[in-house]
């Protein structure tokens, strides 16, 4: 089986290679054949000055017009030269440290060359474009070359070269759907469809390959849905729970009233504990609306009770937070709680206290990451499982916890606002309780979608809110290896701010590559107000909660989902305080300006998904990919909908002729959760 076969016994690929792999978690064959594309680049025929479009990566044909001239500027050399297209029309070519261009570029040659169309002012500009012969642009021109997610050392073409042989090892046979399914639903085979979406012919090619592996990797999600639904119906309540007077006195004390939504969930959540049936239910409410106090109220009757309650976070980051939340609780108003933090950055020292804490039955509330789920946890009594933003983690990692305890209660976080139609399918193992109301004390926030043009004001705005004793928000993208330079990086953008800002604000930053321990650190001087303005990549995107924090300012807002940007601007406009979101964006383009237009009209989740649906075409793989919502590989809950309905669909059709999965046709399938445990699907237990 190509599975198990490690990948350096591909030709090539020695033990160095073999380890850069291994930094993007490819080991084996069947890993690395499931290293999808990025996306992929496309050679189109050259356009002329005239037709160049900004934003786009296009490539021009034209005469270079005099000599190139260098500029030295501190340690970097700046070639200038100049390429006139036939119409006369002139295009500036910028290159970095590459001096030698200037023997190289003959004035009154004629030369073709690709980058990223820049408008300046009213001229065009490409930085370190790359140069082409004729013949050689020829080769890739109307081609769909595979770019992949690369790491330092490991280049495009030797991914390429290796996945190409990889899929030599790969049987021709191999299917995992059953024949009635593909008689149903005709679509490419399994290996046709992982061969294009690597090397693809054309682009309907391409599609058609990604429209049935969306199928594939849906229709197994649904399947263990499916499965683990049936399960779960039949779960008895081992812990019945009852309301004591603790949960009643904490509501009393907290500052605020519960908003109506909120008491309905409580009451539904209340309900179900004290049910012969253990609940397995989900809390799904916008960014804001309150969740956490529900989950909360529901551990706190937990722990009242005398079980134990654990809360998994999708980052430690998170983790941190809700233990300081808590730990604040149980100091301000007494409550019965005796938490307990384990992170996968604490010491080994420190977690062996927590095991011995979790073990013994001292600690009642466990709060952590999916440190939580590992081997050497013992519960004594773990009677409720909270997991925060259920998206985040695979349906494997909530079964691993639940297993944990002799079948929990189990409560699930999320604030995706998904379509009812597509919440039956994709929470069918679940009840849904909504919170469809914000707490009564926010204001709307206020929003502006601008471009760069606007910094300066949006800086000395944040300088005014910080002036006045609230903080911000700044996010800017990572920049990934092979992308355009022009993305803001964190750390020099935080550089840029702090000379921008007076002195007297403090500011610092936050990226997924820090320790976790510093990130800790930083969100919590942030949070104990010693940092004024944070910037950030995205990973403060879910559940962060600051109230003090009033201004959201995101930079390349057009290179994220808008359902990613309704997350980020979730983060301010948490407290009584009038809250702003700016929108930076580099592109002005029609299309562009219109999806972010959405963001400025509304700030309710729901609208803005379906309105974000209603733009995008179904099946747009080349458009931009939500958050990590469900941590599908390929499929996008939202345009790829109709899959979504058509894979439920089938999985009913299957279980219908073959409800134990005991038939000849289904052993593929059955076969392939038992290989595949690191997917996104539970061998669920009946297999
Ligand atoms: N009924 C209420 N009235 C006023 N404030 C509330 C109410 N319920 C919760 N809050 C406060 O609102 C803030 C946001 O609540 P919480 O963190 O629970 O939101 P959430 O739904 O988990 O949001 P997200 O999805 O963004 O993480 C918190 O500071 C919380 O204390």
């Amino acid at each position: 089986m190509s599975d198990a076969i490690p990948v350096n016994r591909i030709k090539g690929v020695g033990e160095k290679t073999a380890a850069l792999f291994g930094k993007i978690n490819v080991y084996t064959i069947d890993d690395l054949i499931r290293h999808y594309p990025r996306d992929y680049e496309t050679y189109d025929a050259p356009v002329s000055v005239r037709e160049a479009v900004p934003g786009k990566l296009q490539t021009i044909y034209g005469q270079i017009t005099a000599i190139p001239n260098i500029k030295k500027v501190r340690n970097l050399s700046i070639l200038n030269a100049v390429l006139k297209d036939s119409n006369g029309e002139s295009i500036q070519l910028t290159f970095f440290n590459m001096p030698f261009l200037k023997k190289v570029l003959k004035p009154g040659g004629f030369y073709l060359f690709r980058g990223l169309i820049q408008q300046r002012g009213i001229h065009k500009i490409m930085e370190q474009p790359r140069m082409f012969t004729w013949d050689e642009y020829q080769k890739k021109t109307g081609r769909l070359l595979p770019r992949y997610a690369l790491t330092k050392g490991l280049t495009n073409q030797t991914v390429q070269k290796s996945v190409a042989q990889a899929l030599e090892y790969y049987p021709p046979e191999k299917e995992y759907l059953p024949q009635m399914i593909l008689q149903k639903y005709p679509m490419l085979s399994h290996r046709e469809a992982i061969y294009a979406l690597h090397f693809p012919e054309s682009r309907e090619e391409l599609l058609t390959a990604r429209n049935r592996m969306v199928f594939e990797e849906f229709f197994s999600f649904l399947l263990v849905l499916r499965k683990n639904k049936e399960l779960a119906a039949k779960t008895e309540n081992h812990f019945p729970m009852y309301e004591t007077a603790d949960t009643v006195r904490f509501l009393e004390q907290l500052p605020f009233p519960l908003t109506k939504a909120q008491k309905k969930v409580w009451g539904e959540l209340r309900e179900d504990m004290g049910s012969p049936y253990a609940m397995n239910r989900l809390i799904q409410g916008d960014v804001g609306s309150g969740k956490t106090i529900l989950a909360v109220l529901a551990l706190l009757m937990c722990a009242a009770n005398g079980y134990q309650g654990a809360m998994m976070a999708p980052t430690e980051v998170l983790a941190v937070q809700h233990f300081e939340t808590i730990s604040g609780y149980v100091k301000k108003y007494g409550i019965a709680f005796r938490p307990v933090l384990l992170t996968g950055s604490m010491t080994a020292k420190e977690k062996r206290e927590a095991y011995a804490k979790i073990a013994s039955g001292e600690a009642n509330l466990i709060i952590g990451t999916h440190a939580l789920i590992q081997e050497k946890v013992e519960y004594s009594s773990l009677a409720l499982v909270v997991t925060d933003e259920q998206h985040r983690f695979g349906v494997r990692q909530r079964e691993t916890l639940a297993a944990k305890g002799s079948e929990p209660h189990v409560l699930v976080m999320s604030a995706t606002p998904i379509p009812r139609t597509l919440a039956i399918i994709l929470y069918g193992d679940l009840k849904v309780s909504v919170i469809d109301e914000l707490p009564a004390n926010r204001l709307p926030i206020k929003n502006c979608v601008v471009g760069t043009s606007y910094r300066p004001k949006a800086y000395e705005f944040i300088a005014k809110e910080v002036a006045a004793g609230r903080q911000a928000y700044v996010i800017c993208p990572m920049v990934e290896e092979g992308e355009s330079e022009d993305l803001e990086n964190v750390v020099d953008y935080t550089e840029k701010l702090r000379a921008a800002l007076p002195p007297s604000v403090q500011v610092a930053y936050l990226h997924g590559k820090m320790r976790p321990s510093d990130k800790n650190r930083i969100m919590e001087e942030f949070a104990a107000k010693e940092i004024d303005v944070l910037v950030s990549t995205t990973v403060i995107e879910v559940g962060i909660n600051v109230p003090n924090a009033t201004v959201m300012m995101v930079e390349n807002a057009e290179r994220f989902g808008l359902a990613q940007l309704h997350q980020l601007r979730g983060r301010v406009g948490r407290g009584e305080f009038q809250s702003y979101c700016i929108f930076i964006s580099t592109s002005e383009a029609k299309e562009t300006m219109e999806r972010l237009q959405i963001l400025n009209h509304s700030n309710d989740g729901f609208h803005i998904a379906s309105e974000d649906l209603k733009l995008r075409g179904p099946g747009d793989i080349f458009g931009i990919r939500q958050s990590g919502e469900f941590a599908f590989v390929l499929g996008d809950i939202y345009t790829d909908a109709n899959i979504l309905k058509e894979a439920s669909d089938a999985v009913e059709q299957l279980l219908v002729s073959d409800p134990e999965l005991t038939d000849d046709d289904s052993l593929a399938l059955v076969n392939y959760f038992k290989e595949h445990t690191a997917v996104n699907v539970v061998d669920f237990r009946t297999i």
